[in-house]
């Protein structure tokens, strides 16, 4: 069994992303501008914000945090999203998700410029992902393509099965495994909440893409000797001998699942740290093109 290590991969590729944005300052090109906005106090959202903002000054991105109270009107929030979509310096912008009941995040999402959605969460970046024209990747599933790709492992003809069906993970890794690309040319199966056999739909599939958000969802029994296991599940659970109280755990019964496997993601240190480096890849992709 080998670790997909997101953490050292995802350094790996920011360094690279580094060396290009030295070489567009070298050039007189523009620094690429990342403004995020974070609405309300949810704790794991202010610590993923904090890390994008962080990442950005490690690579030498420039980057605005927009603070919003909780409740914050919609249309104020569109309005703040309109001026970044005119403000000629930013080159990418993101809201940070989940948003408070009360503010519709399709209007929201609908409301960022395409040109500047390095979330890739439009519905035109998301139709010319299915068109598979270029266009911004949502981070966590292009994430995942660029840690297989790192690690050169072989998807063509392969039968994968992703859990979950959400807008941002589930639906479109589905659409890009079973894309004609590399990584990619799999026969997928989007399994969710009204699966029925999941256990033996998973038992046939040489990669498993777990993004149900339930802990240890993923059971040893579900797995095949040898699979590719992808956990994108970020859990918190009790743990009374942690000093903290909680421990984050994955979709996967890790200690289980993991002899199992070929290949297979640890929680932490896996899928979370790619989706980082993939929204820069993307705010990057943002100044240099396409
Ligand atoms: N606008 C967006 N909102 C959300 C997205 C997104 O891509 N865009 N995805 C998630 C949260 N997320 C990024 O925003 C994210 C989640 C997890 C990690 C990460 O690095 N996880 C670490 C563990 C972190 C911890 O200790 O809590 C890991 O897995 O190693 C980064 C980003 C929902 N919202």
């Amino acid at each position: 069994m080998q670790l997909l290590d997101g953490k050292k991969v995802s350094e790996s590729l920011l360094a690279e992303i580094a060396v290009s944005v030295k070489e567009l300052k070298e050039a007189g090109k523009k620094t690429p501008h990342l403004a995020a906005i974070l609405v309300g106090n949810n704790p794991a959202s202010e610590a993923y914000v904090g890390s994008k903002v962080k990442t950005c000054e490690q690579i030498g991105f420039a980057s605005t945090l927009l603070r919003l109270e909780q409740d914050i009107t919609e249309a104020a929030l569109l309005e703040h999203i309109r001026n970044f979509n005119d403000n000629p310096d930013v080159d990418g912008i993101l809201v940070q998700l989940p948003l408070p009941a009360h503010i519709s995040e399709s209007r929201v999402i609908n409301t960022i410029d395409p040109a500047k959605d390095v979330d890739g969460f439009h519905p035109i970046s998301l139709g010319r992902m299915v068109l598979g024209e270029p266009t911004f990747i949502s981070a966590t599933p292009n994430g995942i393509m660029m840690l297989l790709d790192y690690y050169k492992i072989e998807t063509a003809g392969k039968n994968c099965v992703v859990i979950g069906r959400s807008n941002i993970v589930g639906t479109p890794m589905s659409i890009l495994l079973s894309r004609n690309s590399n990584p990619g040319n799999c026969t997928v199966t989007l399994c969710h909440s009204r699966t029925q056999n999941l256990k033996e739909i998973c038992l046939g599939a040489d990669i498993i893409v777990a993004a149900i958000g339930r802990p240890n969802y993923v059971t040893a029994d579900m797995v095949k000797e040898g699979a590719v296991v992808i956990d994108v599940g970020i859990n918190r659970i009790d743990d009374p001998s942690r000093k903290s109280g909680s421990r984050l755990v994955g979709d996967v019964d890790f200690d289980q699942v993991a002899p199992k496997c070929s290949y297979i993601t640890p929680v932490p240190g896996g899928v979370g740290k790619m989706t980082i480096c993939a929204l820069m890849n993307n705010t990057l992709l943002a100044v240099k093109g396409i």
